[in-house]
């Protein structure tokens, strides 16, 4: 069950400058979620899963099912972030600003993102959300986790990734990761997305536009886990705009 990451050599900046973002632009329009293929290596998978064990780098901590939100808990990162996160964040970004803002557009939206990353932070923190909003999330045998947005206040940018840090198979059973989209009148539509251990995937937040014969409409993303069958899973979270 493993696949050689193939985007996976290389600091992390050169890796994500490798991705076929013409290909993954396109794939988030048709579909609202795109795979970047694996770009960690599996020793950087467990580096960042071990930090779940260090209080010290973590802000705040969420037992999900004590707030209704599934069955599993996550963290959220304390700055300064770990470098490998932090590049993480700093580098994919700009690569979804051409979508974020051609989104925005379609959906008759004011706000443009700014081809930084910290550009865009100033604006978060300008707006008083200033917590970092990277987290770890883990999942045991049973746990899941409920379709949901991440949205943190006024401000968001419409696209966030998530990196499987565990082996699929080998440390855990079931656990796939769900993403749904409801076209106004009508049913909801689920992509159902399993990455290899160290694959990100990119997906829309809250709003992407869909197509018809009168122009764009708004299409209402959802994202969540379904529940593990066994083992333990582990992940990576990088929302781009920061927490009230
Ligand atoms: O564990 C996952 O695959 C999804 C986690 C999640 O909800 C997120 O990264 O925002
Ligand atoms: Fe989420």
């Amino acid at each position: 069950m493993t696949r050689t990451p193939t985007h996976a050599a290389g600091p992390v900046a050169e890796r994500i400058a490798a991705i076929d973002w013409d290909a993954v632009r396109t794939t988030l329009d048709a579909y609202g979620a795109a795979s970047l293929g694996p770009i960690l290596m599996p020793e950087e998978c467990a580096g960042i899963a071990a930090l779940y064990a260090d209080p010290d780098r973590f802000r705040s901590k969420v037992v999900m099912e004590r707030v209704g939100f599934g069955q599993g808990e996550y963290q959220y990162f304390d700055r300064p972030l770990p470098d490998l996160v932090e590049a993480l964040r700093q580098s994919v970004y700009p690569h979804l600003v051409p979508t974020a803002n051609a989104w925005a557009e379609a959906l008759g939206r004011p706000e443009r993102f700014p081809d930084t990353l910290d550009a865009f932070l100033d604006t978060c923190h300008a707006a008083g959300q200033t917590r970092p909003t990277p987290l770890v999330l883990t999942y045991r045998e049973g746990d899941y986790n409920r379709l949901h947005q991440d949205l943190y206040g006024e401000i968001h940018f419409p696209l966030q990734m998530v990196i499987l840090l565990s082996r699929p198979g080998v440390d855990f059973e079931g656990g796939a990761f769900v993403m749904t989209e409801q076209k106004p009148r009508a049913q909801s539509r689920a992509e159902v997305l399993t990455p290899v251990q160290g694959e990100a995937i990119v997906f829309g937040v809250n709003h992407r536009p869909g197509w018809g014969k009168n122009g764009a409409y708004r299409l209402v993303m959802r994202h969540g886990v379904s529940r593990l069958t066994s083992g333990a899973r582990t992940t990576l979270g990088i929302i781009f705009h920061d927490a009230t």
